[in-house]
Parts: structure tokens; C-alpha cells; sequence
């Protein structure tokens, strides 16, 4: 196997320029996709690898009781940041799995009560693959579009709902464009329907304040990894009192989190997942007004030297550390290998499995070419303002040489409408 060198499988291109003070090159900024582990989450689950590895279910003896009793700690961390009790709290694999355990479980309880389930279409596809699995298997899915700048409309959802509605899945803050949902009135309305509430929270829990009380939430996914806890764990938050929900387990086995969720407790994962819950807990607010702020500064920095750029997601109802930017005029390949040593996702292709720009920018009326160029910028808790002046500087460099080569960006600077142009077949 080839070696970069840096281990990240991220080419560093060589500079002459010497780098800024405290700024290592590849720089991560891309904590939607995922997060460092943070090294005092790391130190928490270190004994449940090696000493204190029980198996939880183990019921005559201190091993089991001590994996036990950590595991007891960890629900009511993770309850604590959610506003929920302990009890209401099924560990998991992940969110991908809480999605699924949600959704199928909730469809297959309810079957007798209807078969219709709202969702919209800029979910992750852990939730809208699962609706069509369902779709398949007999239920109907309503998928709900988004406005230009990311939101649902509450009447477009009142206008879905009809008496075999079930379920309404919308997602609490979009991965992609950082955009937050109306989550309290969506499940104030869905309570006042008699209908259950599911909201996707990965991107939401641990950044922003979110409480199942007071946003009328039944049910919740939420992911480790995405909160500076480990990877492949996560877990599913289901409502016990008013109304008190019931989910159909999808995997089945020795009974384990009363039923909902069978298999041997990831201990050490669960004990990371507690631990990163406490800490988001206690640094939330700062955490969130630093991660605003280097946002912004990283947007105003783009505005003030490039023309043709805009944000996409309503910046109002917006996670701290998003910003999804379109610099148009560029061509999105090119533009992602300019910046090779930056690690950001983009809402081209050429970064995906699947040949297609994102959804999510095309559901909110995006043109492909634009998506194509469209950037996501997922700041989190170790980036630094000097990684951020770094990665402006250098965007704002390519995108000013890339675009002196655009024919495109020539034509419009000169006051030609591309769209009056007729371009010659091929
Ligand atoms: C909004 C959202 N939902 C679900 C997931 C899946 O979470 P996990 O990686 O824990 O399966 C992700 C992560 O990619 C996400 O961003
Ligand atoms: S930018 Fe790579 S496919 Fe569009």
C-alpha cells in the first residue's frame, strides 16, 4: 500500500511558505462526518477494556456488577443531557441502528393503528432508506420538502397528517447545511394528533440544547462518535410517560435493554458515550458561542474577498459549528483538489460513492453546477483560530486563481446572463 506519509490517506501538498504557528497540516475540519476521541473520554473507558471487563448481564458476581454499575452511570449521563430519565435510554450500535430500531419498531407496534409515516426529504438516508424499506413492506411515507433555506413548512406537515398517520420522522439539525428544525412545535403538533414523535438528533445532541421535555420528543437518535465519543455506539431515547411509547425490538437474543435491544453491552463504548455526554453537558454553552464565532469569522473572511459566494441553510435556526458555502464560478473538482491538505466535505460527487450531488443542496433548489461547489465546513471542539485563518486564506486563494481560468466567471464579470445563453449541444 501507498503511503502519504501522514497517515490520513490526505495528500499534503508541499509548501514554501512556512506554516502559521500551532497549524498541522492536514487540517480536520469536517466534525459532522465524524469527531476525535477526547483524550479524557479515552481515559474513562480505558478500565473497561482491561480490568473491569464484566459482561453486564453477568448477575453473580463483582465483574458483572461492576460493568454493571458503569453502564447504570452512563444511561444517566446520557439521559441528563436530553432532559430524560434513565430508564427511557436503549444503548446501541450507533445512530444508524437507532434510526432503524425507531422507525421499523414503531411501524410494526402501530401497524394496527395506521400505516402512514411523515418524514422529509433532506433526512440522513439511515432514516429515508429505512422509509423506503418500509414503503416496500406496505406502509406509506410521506416525504415533506424543505423551503430555499432548509426549514419544513408546519403547514406542508399539518396538510400531510390524516387518521392513519403514526409517526412523524424529522431530523433535529441536517448534517449537511447545519440547518435546526422547529422541533418543539413539530412535536407539539404531532402530541396534539396523538401521533409519536421521532427525531434524528445526532448532529443536534452535545452542540445545542436539546431537552425531550420541552421539545415534545418521543423518541431520539442519538451517535457516540459525532460528540467526541467513540465510534459504533450510540443510543435510542423512547418516552415513558405521556404517551408512554412502545417500540417492536428488530434484533433479537437474550433480552437485553428490557427487551428493545438484545445483544452483550459494549461497556467500555457505553462508558465513552456517558462520559462524552457529560462533558458536552458542562461545556456546551462556551463551546457553542467559540464554535459561532470562528463560524462566522470564517464566513465573513470568505464575503469580504471573493464575490459570488453564499451560505446555504437558514443561518438563524443553524448548529454552531456548520457552514455550507457555494462558490460559484469554480468547478467543484478542482476546487476540492486545491485544498487537498484541508479535510471538508463537499457537495460534489467526486468526494461520494454515489455519482450524484448532494440531495440535500438540490432539495433546496440548488442547480447541480452550484451543488458542485458547494462546501461543508464542520468546525468542533479542537479546531483553532489559526487552523480557521489557514483555510480561509488558502480557499479564498484557489477559488481567486481557479476562477481567473473560468470562462464562466469572465462572461459574468463582463454582465452577460448565462441564462439567456444558448449553449450548443454535445
Ligand atoms: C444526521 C445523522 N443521522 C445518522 C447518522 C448515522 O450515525 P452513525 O454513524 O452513528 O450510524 C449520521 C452520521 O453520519 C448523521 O449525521
Ligand atoms: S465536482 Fe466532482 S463531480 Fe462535480
Amino acid at each position: 500500500m501507498s503511503s502519504n506519509g501522514n497517515g490520513t490517506g490526505i495528500i499534503v501538498t508541499e509548501s514554501s511558505t512556512p506554516l502559521p504557528e500551532g497549524v498541522h497540516l492536514p487540517i480536520y475540519m469536517d466534525n459532522h462526518a465524524t469527531t476525535p476521541l477526547d483524550p479524557r473520554v479515552l481515559e474513562a473507558m480505558m478500565p473497561y477494556f482491561t480490568s473491569t471487563f464484566g459482561n453486564a448481564a453477568s448477575r453473580n458476581h463483582s465483574f458483572g456488577w461492576e460493568a454493571e454499575k458503569a453502564v447504570e452511570n452512563a444511561r444517566e449521563q446520557v439521559a441528563k443531557l436530553i432532559g430524560a430519565t434513565a430508564k427511557e435510554i436503549i444503548f446501541t450500535s450507533g445512530a444508524t441502528e437507532s434510526n432503524n430500531l425507531a422507525l421499523k419498531g414503531i411501524a410494526e407496534m402501530y401497524r394496527e393503528r395506521g400505516n402512514h409515516i411523515i418524514t422529509q426529504v433532506t433526512e440522513h438516508k439511515a432514516v429515508l432508506d429505512t422509509c423506503k424499506k418500509l414503503e416496500k413492506q406496505g406502509y406509506r411515507v410521506t416525504y415533506l420538502p424543505v423551503q430555499a433555506d432548509g426549514l419544513i413548512d408546519i403547514e406542508d406537515l399539518k396538510r400531510a397528517i390524516d387518521d392513519k398517520t403514526i409517526l412523524v420522522s424529522i431530523m433535529y439539525a441536517n448534517n449537511e447545511i447545519g440547518v435546526i428544525q422547529p422541533v418543539a412545535e413539530i412535536g407539539k403538533l404531532c402530541h396534539e394528533k396523538g401521533i409519536l414523535f421521532h427525531t434524528d438528533g445526532v448532529q443536534a445532541v452535545g452542540k445545542v440544547p436539546v431537552d425531550v421535555q420541552k421539545d415534545n420528543i418521543d423518541v431520539l437518535s442519538l451517535s457516540g462518535h459525532k460528540i467526541y465519543g467513540p465510534k459504533g455506539v450510540g443510543a435510542l431515547y423512547v418516552r415513558r410517560r405521556n404517551p408512554r411509547v412502545q417500540i417492536s425490538e428488530q434484533i433479537n437474543g437474550g433480552g437485553h435493554e428490557r427487551g428493545m435491544r438484545s445483544g452483550t453491552l459494549n461497556v467500555p463504548g457505553i462508558v465513552g458515550l456517558g462520559k462524552a455526554c457529560e462533558i458536552c453537558g458542562e461545556e456546551m454553552a462556551t463551546e457553542a458561542k467559540r464554535e459561532t464565532e470562528l463560524r462566522d469569522y470564517l464566513r465573513a473572511k470568505f464575503e469580504k474577498a471573493l464575490d459570488y459566494v453564499h451560505v446555504n441553510g437558514n443561518m438563524e435556526h443553524h448548529l454552531p459549528g456548520n457552514l455550507n458555502m457555494s462558490f460559484v464560478y469554480v468547478e467543484g473538482e478542482s476546487l476540492l483538489m486545491g485544498i487537498n491538505d484541508i479535510a471538508v466535505s463537499s457537495g460534489s460527487a467526486c468526494t461520494s460513492a454515489t455519482l450524484e450531488p448532494s440531495y440535500v443542496l438540490k432539495a433546496l433548489g440548488l442547480g447541480d453546477d452550484v451543488a458542485h461547489s458547494s462546501i461543508r465546513f464542520g468546525l468542533g471542539r479542537f479546531n483553532t483560530k489559526a487552523e480557521v485563518d489557514y483555510v480561509s486564506d488558502k480557499l479564498i486563494d484557489v477559488v481567486q486563481k481557479l476562477r481567473e481560468l473560468s470562462p464562466l466567471y469572465e462572461m459574468v464579470k463582463e454582465g452577460i446572463d448565462l441564462s439567456k445563453i444558448e449553449w450548443a449541444a454535445h
